[in-house]
């Protein structure tokens, strides 16, 4: 099966195109008179559908009813209404073919050179909250389709979709007509446009309407429009491309308004996602640094400042280069904190203009800002090769008061508060996490290894002497007792830890063996 093939000896060719007759169909009407005065001015014929129509007319100026064209009156509540072959062959002769300008010339139509479009808002309805019919009813079904077809006849026709291109059409109109390469921009951006609208049309449907995900939350197809937002000097390594691409609503990391410095890197995006879920995630004033997506230092305190001071503490070699996150404004202690220090990047909902301006003598540090209620995200994708591993994020905590005493004297106010912060710190933490921490800071962390007894020793040895007192969190159970020993041997007064392994018991026995407190929370943080 093929489509249609013409020969290419037929084509005449054309670049520049005067605006003669115009196409509007708009259901966003910003910036609507102003491109209507424009077009008048330049002796454009106007057609168009109801209310922008009227808009138009009540403004004054002459413009021809689309079912004054067709001789089809706009019907089905407008479900019908520029649907029809005088509109769409207007649209879809490709003037460069002698043949097609001889049938429109028999059918007596004449051509289009501009579509101005902009589709019923669907993804405002369905963000209203409003009822399935009226959400159908809102999906545009003539707007795409004279979309597509002028931006299919981009050789003839200019297509603009949205407000913000109205300046292509004025230029245009002051230049002679539109070149052959703006209509082909304006087709792409064109495509783009109906695509992201009927992936948010399929997504509804399909997740909302009528459900096929077999009640497990994940339909039977995912679709997503992703728009460059930036270009950036590399990737991971020097030798690698990269680029940010951002979806519309969305309010990450990646829409954080970067004050100063310069710009982001690959790796700063990076880190800064991952400072961002380690900083925000606590309730009481944190900052959290990091290396390589992992915490180096997280510490919470009344003041950001001492909160700062103590982060830095944990880790100050690893310190150096990191990326630092705060989950409130910061304020001059705070920048007077982190000034001294070699600093890739720090992101915060605000900054006093104190602090702001003495950050910014750093010329290099890249300041970010984003509000404290950014949004995350309900799920997590993960790109495989040949695939994509969606889950939902991790959201659950349990607080201490829903945890087990396994074991030894039940905690004091004090040593809870330590063993509750570092039960959320080490799930910011990379697998296999162990996390030590004392006064709401930590003091030795161990990442990413491939046994837990490993990183027991790595986040001992970190914490050298403030291991003793300290408390521990572990973002899995042991399966063995030989790495929580590590960490009694270390002289941690308190373990916190999910539970659930067949040794539980050798662990537990241990912890009574050394007199350490040991609660479980029956739920385990892996973070890959
Ligand atoms: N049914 C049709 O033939 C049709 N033709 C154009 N529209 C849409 O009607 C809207 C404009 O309508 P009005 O000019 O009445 O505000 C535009 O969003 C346009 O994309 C249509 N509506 C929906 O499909």
């Amino acid at each position: 099966m093929s489509g249609p093939t013409i020969d290419p000896a037929l084509y005449r060719e054309r670049d520049v195109i005067p605006i003669r007759r115009a196409l509007v169909s708009v259901s966003d009407k910003s910036g609507l008179l102003e491109l209507a005065a424009a077009l008048v001015a330049a002796g454009v014929e106007i057609v168009s559908t109801g209310s922008t129509a009227k808009a138009i007319a009540d403004a004054g100026h002459p413009v021809t009813q689309v079912g004054d064209l067709t001789g089809y009156p706009e019907s089905l509540d407008g479900r019908v209404r520029t649907l029809h072959p005088t509109v769409h062959s207007g649209l879809l002769a490709d003037l460069r073919l002698e043949d097609h300008e001889q049938q429109l010339e028999q059918q007596g139509i004449a051509p289009f050179e501009l579509l101005v479009s902009s589709l019923y808002p669907f993804a405002e309805t369905v963000a209203s909250g409003a009822e399935p019919d009226a959400v159908v009813e809102q999906i545009d079904i003539g707007g795409p389709a004279m979309v597509r077809a002028g931006a299919k006849n981009h050789a003839n026709v200019a297509v603009v979709t949205d407000p913000s291109q109205y300046r292509v059409v004025l230029d245009a109109l002051a230049h002679g007509g539109t070149t052959l390469a703006e209509r082909r921009d304006l087709a792409v951006a064109a495509f783009r446009h109906t695509a992201s609208y009927d992936i948010a049309v399929a997504s509804w449907l399909g997740n909302v309407l009528a459900p096929d995900d077999e009640g497990s939350g994940f339909p039977g197809w995912a679709g997503a429009s992703w728009e460059r937002a930036s270009i950036l000097r590399y990737g991971e390594n020097s030798h690698q491309r990269a680029a940010l691409y951002t979806s519309a609503g969305a309010r990450g990391i990646a829409q954080a308004e970067l004050l100063s410095g310069k710009e982001m890197s690959y790796n700063n995006y990076v880190d800064a996602d991952a400072a961002l879920r380690a900083a925000y995630d606590h309730h009481e004033p944190t900052i959290a640094i990091i290396k390589h997506a992992n915490p180096c230092g997280i510490a919470s305190a009344d003041a950001l400042a001492a909160a700062h001071a103590a982060a830095h503490a944990c880790d100050p070699v690893s310190a150096y280069g990191g990326v630092i996150a705060a989950n409130r404004e910061v304020d001059l202690a705070t920048a007077e904190s982190i000034a001294p220090i070699f600093t890739e990047a720090i992101v915060a909902p605000g900054y006093t203009p104190e602090a702001l301006e003495r950050l910014q003598r750093k010329k290099d540090l890249r300041i970010l800002r984003l509000p404290a209620d950014y949004a995350r995200g309900d799920m997590e994708l993960k790109q495989l090769s040949g695939g994509l591993l969606l889950q939902t994020a991790d959201a659950m905590f349990a607080p201490a008061r829903q945890w087990r005493l396994a074991t030894g004297e039940p905690a004091d106010a004090a040593t809870l508060a330590d063993l509750e912060f570092a039960w959320r710190a080490v799930r910011a933490v990379k697998s296999n996490a162990i996390l030590l921490a004392s006064g709401r800071a930590s003091v030795g962390v161990g990442m990413g290894q491939v046994n837990r007894v490993d990183s027991c020793r790595l986040a001992v040895e970190r914490a050298g002497d403030r291991a003793r007192g300290s408390v521990a969190a572990s973002d899995a159970f042991f399966p063995f007792d030989d790495g929580a020993r590590v960490l009694f041997e270390a002289g941690i007064r308190a373990l916190v830890q999910p539970g659930g392994s067949i040794r539980d018991a050798d662990t537990i026995a241990a912890a009574q063996e050394y007199g350490v407190t040991m609660y479980l929370t029956g739920e385990r943080h892996f973070f890959h």
